[in-house]
This record gives structure tokens, C-alpha cells and sequence, in this order.
């Protein structure tokens, strides 16, 4: 995502890319981000020195960098946008505290299409809630085989959707061996990993009889960056506070 994050960046209109920010590990720091990111050079380097000013920091990168991230963004006074998957209990909490000091956009997914199937997701659960039959739940995600975290923040946003609306309380990641007949109470996942696959999405309603599926997917991983973009021109001027893509797209008041 950081290469992508450089290369739209420093095509797009209204933003100034001044920093490129990682570990200090990495052997390339120091070499010039663009042309890292394939795109020729920016004159901003790789590198783990922090910008005296930002208007906006982009974070794709790992749960072992979060905590220092955090720490920065809070001392700095600098807005977030906040992308990265798996975090642990303790990591969301800390984000949570941060948002009362500085605004943060925190999404586990920055694309248009997703937020916007996570709100026809609430719509179907809600409506589907007391289902004569039963509705079953089940959500399918497909990645890339370099992903790290299963089941994806994504999968795990719907999910936690769907709960919300319908009450299940217990999560069954995959099945194997002789379960049983599947109980209503529980929402289950399926993480899939192959190849060089963006991000693709489907939440299953399973009725008697007929069966509802909303699938979104990316075709390439523009579609985080450009969302990300958008986040960090929405946060211009914000309060400090936790919001969500589906604040910085409008959604909310979309009701099920
Ligand atoms: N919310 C959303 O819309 C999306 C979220 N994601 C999430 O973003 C995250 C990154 O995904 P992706 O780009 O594919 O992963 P990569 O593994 O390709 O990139 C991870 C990045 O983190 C950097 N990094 C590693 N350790 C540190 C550290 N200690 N401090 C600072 N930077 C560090 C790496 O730098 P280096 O290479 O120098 O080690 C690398 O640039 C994942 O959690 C993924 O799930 C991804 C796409 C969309
Ligand atoms: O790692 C990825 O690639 C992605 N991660 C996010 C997630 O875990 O939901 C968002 C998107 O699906 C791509």
C-alpha cells in the first residue's frame, strides 16, 4: 500500500506527499520514495525521521508499529487516518484514548464500495432479524497470499455488523471433522489466500429456501489509497474524536 500510497499521492491534485514514513529496518531507507514507489523521484526519502508538520499521517503498515505510531500522532498533534489490520484489544483501546487528544479516521477498509456494501449488509440483517426460517450467516473473504491477519478487518466489520442487527454471539472460523448441524447462534468465517487478490468480500444470508449474497471486491488496491486520501481532506479542521469512512462518506445518515 505504501508504494501505491506515493505513486496516487504524488499524481493527485491538492496533496503534497512530505514524508515516507517506516521502521528505520528497512536497507532502501534513504532512497527516494517515488522512485521506490516507481514513479521517479519526489525529493522525500524513506526514512524513520518524522515531519515537524503534516496536515494528515496515512498509517498501512503493521500492529508492531501502531503503539509508536500512536505515541507520534498524540505528541505531534497530528490527525490520522488509520488503516492497518489485527490490532490487538489493547491497541484499539489506545486508539480510542489517542482520538480524545487528535482526530482519527480508523477503518478496516478505506474503499467506497465496501463501506457502502456495509451498509446494505445492515439493511438485510436487520430486515432478516426474526426470518420465519432463520437466516445463517456466513462471510467469505478472498486476499492476496501475502496477507498477514485472518479472518480480514474487513470480514471481521461485517461481521460485527451483522451481530449488532441479529445477535449472534459466537464467531466459527471454518469447519472440519464432524460439527454437527449449525447453530443459529453463531456467524461463521472463511479466509481464503491466494495469489495476488486485492480484497473481495461476501456476506452469505441463508435462508430455507432461498439465499441472499452481497459480494463486494476490489479490482486493484487503488481504491484503499484514494479512500485514504479522501479521509485525510475530511479530517481538515475536524474535532478531536473517533470517526469512521462511513462518517467521511456520508453514510450514517442512511439508516436500516
Ligand atoms: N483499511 C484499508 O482499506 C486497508 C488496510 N490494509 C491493511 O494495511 C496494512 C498494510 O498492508 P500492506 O501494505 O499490504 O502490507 P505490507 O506488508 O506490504 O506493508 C507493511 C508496511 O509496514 C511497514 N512497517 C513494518 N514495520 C514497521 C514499523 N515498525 N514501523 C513503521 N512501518 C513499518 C513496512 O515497511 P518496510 O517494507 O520498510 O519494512 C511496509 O511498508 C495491513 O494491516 C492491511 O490489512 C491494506 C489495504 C487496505
Ligand atoms: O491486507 C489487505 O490487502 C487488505 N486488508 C484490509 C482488511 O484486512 O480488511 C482491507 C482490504 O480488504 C485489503
Amino acid at each position: 500500500m505504501g508504494h501505491r500510497l506515493i505513486a496516487l499521492g504524488t499524481a493527485a491534485d491538492g496533496i503534497d506527499v512530505v514524508a515516507a514514513i517506516d521502521s528505520g529496518k528497512n536497507p532502501k531507507c534513504g532512497q527516494d520514495a517515488g522512485t521506490l514507489a516507481g514513479v521517479g523521484d519526489i525529493g522525500v526519502p524513506l526514512s524513520a525521521e518524522w515531519p515537524e508538520a503534516v496536515d494528515a499521517v496515512i498509517d498501512f503498515s503493521v500492529p508492531e508499529a501502531t503503539d509508536a505510531l500512536i505515541a507520534e500522532c498524540v505528541a505531534r498533534g497530528f490527525p490520522l487516518v488509520f488503516a492497518t489490520t489485527g490490532l490487538s484489544p489493547q491497541q484499539e483501546a489506545a486508539i480510542a484514548e489517542a482520538s480524545q487528544t487528535i482526530p482519527i479516521v480508523k477503518a478496516a477498509s478505506m474503499s467506497t464500495a465496501v463501506n457502502l456494501t456495509m451498509k446494505l449488509t445492515e439493511i438485510a440483517a436487520t430486515a432478516l432479524k426474526d426470518h420465519p426460517t432463520g437466516a445463517d450467516v456466513e462471510i467469505l473473504e478472498r486476499h492476496h497470499r501475502f496477507k498477514e491477519d485472518s479472518p480480514s478487518g474487513t470480514a471481521l466489520a461485517f461481521g460485527k455488523i451483522v451481530s449488532q442487527a441479529m445477535g449472534q454471539s459466537n464467531e466459527q472460523h471454518g469447519r472440519s471433522g464432524r460439527p454437527g448441524a449449525r447453530p443459529h447462534d453463531e456467524i461463521g468465517y472463511h479466509a481464503i489466500r491466494t495469489g495476488d487478490n486485492p480484497g473481495e468480500h461476501t456476506i452469505v444470508f441463508g435462508l430455507l429456501g432461498e439465499t441472499i449474497e452481497l459480494r463486494v471486491a476490489a479490482t486493484n488496491r487503488d481504491c484503499y489509497a484514494q479512500g485514504a486520501f479522501q479521509a485525510a481532506a475530511w479530517l481538515k479542521g475536524k474535532a478531536a474524536g473517533l470517526y469512521n469512512m462511513q462518517d467521511v462518506l456520508g453514510l450514517n445518515s442512511i439508516g436500516a
